[in-house]
């Protein structure tokens, strides 16, 4: 199954733990077979009164065979486990890494409540791979072989019998058990996704569910997906209870016949009796070590299809990313070239942006404005590379952005986003997010700079920022961006909830701190642009028209118009 190579790759680095930890289990396996059935050969000895020594060796071994079993089942526990959380943390880093650069493109084409429980499930489900599915089997035929191999030296028709027992509970049973497994985990699975995306939306949506009086309805759809979960999970326990139900029934019906089969064999005089309870006590305890079998299936399916589902989050061929190689100076002012530039979101009927072409000399300031839904916020999504382009090429410097190393452009830009995300902690907390160090003094003129003067740097952040008006996010996010010593800005309707003095004063800090640098500016509003080296009027995901401020308006296109209503809206009267 090509899902599990990355299962399979991991465990061929971790051979040598391997290796000693299926040694481990054949030797406890077997130690614990011999000991058993050295009980059975004591106790029936001793109805002959054998001599002394001879109770003193059965004793002595018994006792020896005791400590190697626990010996060798501690090694084998040590070694599997040992092999099973260096794979896991070998997967969780290889995953994480692969995972990183497709996260927009991830995040947007699943729902993310379930994803994010997906993926931390998923991963945590490959640790039973090793340790429940695959090596397990190798370990419980070894020590039936080598047991049927010893009682064939007595019976060859009770080697039989065992080999009998071994096809039933390492291949029939598991079989049984795994397809009806396979139908109802399908279902928990599809009942474990639903409530996960319902908890999500309810625990976001909460406010707006409460004042459109929708909370009652949706808590009442919560509890019913909780109780559809509840007994999809019933019935594969129910399934997995069965599966052990019959390795015991296979069991006894095996030792059974080993006791009727050494009986009848004794009667005909072509088995010692003093060796049926050895044999019995040996059948026993072989099938004892096959019960993990019963529940390798429910392990089975679970991994294989977490490796399937981590594989296609990470690894379907459109979203392979490209190798990069080159990084970006952070030195000068940056320079940016778009040459034909498509992109389609996945599942929508039509692209964001199409056949996008625009050129920025280092340095320019450029405002992007056009109506919403226009494709401005995704234009700068594919310059941070935070999503490939179907059709054309970006270019920062010269250089191809797929042959750019993502750290590097996100090192040279000061970027604001329409959403910023705001972390749990103080406004301290929330400024230095590089890991570089600022001086109190400098964070507190920034925040002068971004018009939050009586902000103190202690002051603390909840979660998302809900303490924050959406004006004090928004400065809050700028002041992030002016700590940053890059030299491309890319600032996202960066202002759109401020008013308009304060929105003045922030641009003026902004702009004399840029001055050398190049600044694409995504915005609504039209005042201020006139300071502008470039406009670039984007509609539908194509350049309708770009020009200086009063080269537009002397064009009286589409910039000019937007220009006018906006006047009229703010009581100046238009041309
Ligand atoms: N994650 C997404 N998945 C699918 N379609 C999307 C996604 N984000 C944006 N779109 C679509 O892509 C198009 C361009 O969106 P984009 O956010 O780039 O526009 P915009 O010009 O920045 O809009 P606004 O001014 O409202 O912010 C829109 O039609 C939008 O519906």
């Amino acid at each position: 199954m090509s899902e599990l190579a990355i299962l399979s790759q991991a465990m061929i680095r971790e051979r040598k733990d391997i290796i000693l930890s299926i040694l481990g289990g054949f030797v406890a396996g077997i130690a614990g077979v011999v000991l058993f059935s050295a009980s059975g050969y004591l106790i029936s000895q001793t109805v002959f009164a054998p001599p002394l020594y001879t109770l003193i060796v059965l004793t002595s071994l018994v006792k020896l065979l005791g400590l190697i079993r626990a010996v060798s089942r501690y090694g084998e526990r040590l070694y599997s486990h040992r092999a099973t959380f260096s794979m896991l943390s070998r997967l969780r880093t290889s995953f994480f890494a692969k995972l990183i650069p497709l996260t927009p493109g991830v995040l947007s084409n699943r729902r993310s409540g379930d994803l994010l429980a997906r993926i931390v499930g998923d991963v945590e489900s490959l640790q039973h791979y090793f340790l429940r599915v695959a090596y397990p089997p190798i370990i419980v035929v070894m020590v039936f072989l080598t047991t049927m191999l010893a009682t064939a030296s007595f019976s060859f028709w009770m080697a039989c019998l065992l080999l009998l027992g071994m096809l039933g509970t390492v291949l029939v049973v598991p079989g049984i058990v795994l397809l009806g497994y396979r139908n109802i985990n399908g279902h928990v699975r599809k009942q474990r996704a639903l409530l996960s995306t319902e908890v999500t939306e309810v625990l976001y949506g909460f406010r707006e569910l409460k004042v459109y009086g929708q909370l009652a309805k949706r808590e009442q759809q919560l509890r019913q997906a909780s109780a559809a979960l509840a007994a999809e999970q019933q019935r594969a326990a129910g399934q997995l209870l069965r599966g052990q139900s019959m390795h015991a029934f296979v069991t006894y019906l095996i030792s059974w016949g080993v006791l009727a089969l050494g009986a009848y064999l004794i009667s005909d005089g072509t088995l010692a009796g003093v060796y049926l309870a050895m044999l019995v006590m040996a059948s026993l305890t072989v099938f004892d070590e096959a019960s993990a079998m019963a529940t390798l299936p429910a392990y089975k399916q679970d991994s294989e299809h977490a490796a399937k589902r981590l594989t296609e989050a990470v690894l379907t061929p459109t979203m392979q990313p490209v190798k990069p190689s080159r990084t970006l100076n952070t030195d000068h002012a940056v320079s940016i070239e778009l040459s034909g530039v498509s992109f389609q979101y996945e599942g929508e009927w039509r692209p964001a942006l199409k056949n996008f072409s625009l050129q920025i000399p280092p340095g320019f300031k450029t405002a992007i404005v056009g109506p919403s839904g226009s494709g401005k916020s995704t234009l700068i999504e594919l310059l941070l590379k935070l999503r490939t382009p179907t059709a054309g090429d970006l270019r920062l410097n010269g250089i191809s952005v797929q042959e750019l190393e993502e750290s590097s452009i996100w090192k040279t830009a000061n970027v604001v986003l329409q959403q910023s995300h705001f972390f749990r902690g103080t406004i301290r907390d929330n400024l230095v997010m590089d890991g570089e160090d600022h001086s109190d003094g400098d964070l507190l003129d920034i925040l002068a700079k971004v018009q939050l003067p009586t902000t103190s740097l202690t002051d603390p952040v909840y979660e998302k920022g809900e303490n924050l008006s959406d004006g004090e996010k928004q400065r809050l996010a700028l002041a992030r961006a002016m700590l940053r010593n890059g030299k491309l800005w890319l600032l996202d309707e960066p202002t759109s909830s401020l008013d308009y003095v304060t929105e003045q004063r922030v641009l003026t800090h902004l702009y004399e701190q840029a001055s050398e640098d190049t600044l694409l500016l995504i915005c609504h509003r039209l005042n201020g642009l006139e300071g502008m080296d470039r406009i670039v009027v984007v509609e539908q995901g194509r350049v309708i028209e770009s020009g200086s401020y009063s080269e537009l308006m002397e064009q009286k296109g589409y910039f000019y118009k937007m220009k006018q209503v906006e006047l009229q809206l703010i009581g100046e009267t238009g041309d």
